[in-house]
């Protein structure tokens, strides 16, 4: 099965997380489903420079931080397996472009389940969502 390397940001303004929704695909299972920003790694690339390219590439957006790696998740869809490392980043401002995706929606921890997530990003929703219980 074809394997596919990725990264993702959790990109957070205040209290708020940016969620952003994938267009139309002939994959049912990843077709207008809601996801971090992200994208690919290319040969060469750390997972750093992978990210801060796609961030750029799909929103015009430069995070002011990125944290270390916050959780990595191995997902087999029915046509591929995706390893996706994903990294909580922090913006000053909301204003990004949407070069790539058809809406996108900045909600609090409890506002995230609500979403249609593509079902890798299940496992990294629930931790946020459950670290935002800790006390
Ligand atoms: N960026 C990103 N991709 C995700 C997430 N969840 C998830 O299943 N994916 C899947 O991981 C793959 C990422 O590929 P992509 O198409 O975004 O990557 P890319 O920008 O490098 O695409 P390209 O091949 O058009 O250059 C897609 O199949 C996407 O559906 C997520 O939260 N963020």
């Amino acid at each position: 099965m074809k394997k596919i390397e990725v990264v993702a940001a959790i990109i957070y303004f205040g209290n708020e997380i940016l969620c952003v929704q994938r267009p139309k695909n002939k994959l049912s299972y990843i077709s207008e489903k809601f996801e971090f920003p992200g994208g690919k790694i290319e040969k060469g690339e750390t997972k750093e420079e992978a990210l801060k390219r796609e961030l750029i590439e799909e929103l015009n957006f430069i995070p002011t931080k990125i944290e270390d790696l916050f959780l990595t998740v191995v997902h087999k869809y029915p046509d591929f397996e995706l390893t996706m490392h994903s990294f909580v980043c922090y913006a000053e401002t909301k204003d990004i472009n949407l070069n790539e995706h058809i809406s996108c929606e900045w909600l609090t921890l409890n506002d995230l389940i609500k979403l249609d997530w593509a079902e890798a990003d299940i496992p990294i929703v629930n931790r946020l969502v459950q670290n935002g219980q800790k006390v």
